[in-house]
């Protein structure tokens, strides 16, 4: 199992170069294994590299529809019909609402793929969304409580796992999970002091009192995030930089407090990546 860091002089190249990556590795799932997942994060830096992997996507198919042979060696295209895409955590808002994480993966990636690469919309594993209340313009046929919409996280997960066995029979291979950090040092919606980072047995937790609005949110326990295959740290910012600082910190500490510390107990199986640019690695 390695452990890197790879540093960046800005978010937008830190994006771009995690972005051609996560192509590669997809690509590479799909042509060895016949399918490739990745877990995808909310935040600034999260999404930035969903919108990085959309120009590089588009700007590769533009290449090939003008000059068919001319495509970079670097840009190899998985096969989208046989990629899956998860979420490590979600806001418990009703489907459509801007804080939550599909809706801005949708607007930077998803609607490209979809429209443009043949990624089927089954593939896109969203995370169930709360139902509107009343008073607001539609109603929603679901009304499932947020226990209700993890525990059917979880049966998406396991539906999976069983076309593609992995480390954990409940889940499916997880080529990369992608893991956005708080200044408060919380991944996913595992926040520090509260029972979520200690949860054991489940792999998906409904929280009910997450310090960031919004409250009510669905998270990937550390037991399913520690499944990846490759776990990478994307986190850019000045803010950033204490809480990265205290992480890496207790990741070397084997008495650390993981209630504490989520992120010092996440990692992947074959390689751990920080994904830093100089802000948040401290150097500004
Ligand atoms: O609320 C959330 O925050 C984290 C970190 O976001 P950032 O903007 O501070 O990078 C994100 O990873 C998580 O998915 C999201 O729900």
């Amino acid at each position: 199992m390695t452990d890197e860091t790879r540093l960046f002089s800005d978010r937008e190249s830190l994006c771009h170069d995690a972005a051609g990556e996560l192509l590669r590795i997809l690509a590479d799932g799909v042509r060895d294994r016949g399918a490739a997942s990745a877990v995808l994060t909310g935040g600034g830096t999260g999404t930035g590299i969903l919108a990085a992997l959309s120009d590089l996507v588009s700007s590769a198919s533009n290449v090939a529809e003008s000059s068919a042979g001319l495509r970079s060696p670097d840009l190899r295209m998985p096969d989208w019909s046989r990629v899956h895409l998860w979420w490590g955590d979600e806001r418990f808002l009703p489907a459509g609402d801007p804080d939550r994480n599909e809706q801005q993966a949708e607007e930077a990636l998803l609607q490209e793929l979809t429209a443009r690469h043949g990624m089927p919309a089954a593939n896109i594993h969203r995370m169930p969304s709360a139902a509107r209340t009343a008073g607001a313009a539609t109603m929603l046929p679901m009304t499932q409580s947020i226990t209700t919409a993890a525990e059917a996280y979880a049966s998406e997960l396991a539906a999976q796992a069983r076309v593609d066995p992995g480390p954990d029979d409940r889940l499916p291979v997880f080529d990369v999970v992608m893991l956005g950090v708080g200044p408060d040092a919380h991944i996913a919606s595992l926040f520090p002091g509260l029972p979520g980072p200690l949860a054991r047995g489940a792999t998906v937790i409904a929280v009910e009192d997450s310090p960031k609005p919004p409250p009510r949110r669905l998270s990937l326990t550390v037991d399913a995030l520690n499944t990846a295959e490759r776990l990478w740290f994307v986190v850019a910012g000045a803010d950033k930089a204490e809480a990265v600082a205290e992480v890496r910190r207790a990741r070397d500490d084997e008495t650390t407090d993981a209630a504490r510390w989520p992120a010092s107990v996440v990692s992947g199986r074959d390689a751990t990546v920080w994904w830093l640019d100089g802000a948040a690695a401290g150097q500004d």
